[in-house]
């Protein structure tokens, strides 16, 4: 287990790996796992992208805002949505009582990796494309990193040493 206790935040674009990995993640060091996303779909009693096309984008971002701000666990590795990064109260919140782990995937990667956005919920503005998502986020995820994993070409199993070299 971890030293001292402090929860894991997975940060990054949507298909990343952040709760797929997350999830193993927290078995190998002896942490609970929470996925955001879950938590938002429990309160709300709604899919995502149902909860997006009932309320909008910042609808959606505001319940978002506010279920990660409330999160208060030790010993947990936190998978965020890819939004959560607009989401300045909840991510100030992190910032002070986590690790922040960005997760950082290469677009022509990540592309290939995604399927049907809408399916998956993407917060996508009107008119926004993937490649636009990409590069307003990428800012975000760098400022409040404190640890960026590049994944480059790896597979699961890689990038899970990496972060285990980082926190065990
Ligand atoms: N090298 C890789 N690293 C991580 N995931 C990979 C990799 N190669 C393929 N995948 C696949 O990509 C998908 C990642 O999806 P996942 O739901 O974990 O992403 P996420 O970051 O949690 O996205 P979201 O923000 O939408 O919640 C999984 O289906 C996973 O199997
Ligand atoms: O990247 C996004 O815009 C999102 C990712 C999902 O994890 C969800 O948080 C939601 O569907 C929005
Ligand atoms: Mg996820």
């Amino acid at each position: 287990m971890m030293k001292d206790g402090k929860s894991i935040v997975l940060i990054g674009m949507p298909g990343v790996g952040k709760s797929t990995i997350g999830v193993i993640l927290a078995k190998e060091i002896g942490y609970q796992f929470l996925d955001a996303d879950l938590l938002i779909q429990e309160q709300e009693g709604m899919l995502l992208k149902d909860i997006i096309a009932t309320k909008g984008h910042d609808g959606f971002l505001a319940v978002e805002n506010q279920v990660n701000r409330d999160v208060d666990a030790k010993h947990s590795v936190i998978a965020t949505g890819g939004s959560a990064v607009y989401c300045e109260e909840a991510m100030l919140h992190y910032k002070e009582t986590c690790q922040i782990v960005y997760l950082r995937c290469p677009y022509e990667i990540l592309s290939k990796r995604l399927g049907d956005l809408k399916g998956r919920g993407v917060a996508l503005k009107e008119g926004q494309t993937l490649l636009d998502l990409y590069e307003e986020r990428s800012v975000l995820y760098e400022k409040y990193a404190d640890v960026i994993i590049d994944e480059d070409n790896k597979g699961i199993e890689e990038t899970l040493e990496l972060l285990k070299e980082k926190f065990c």
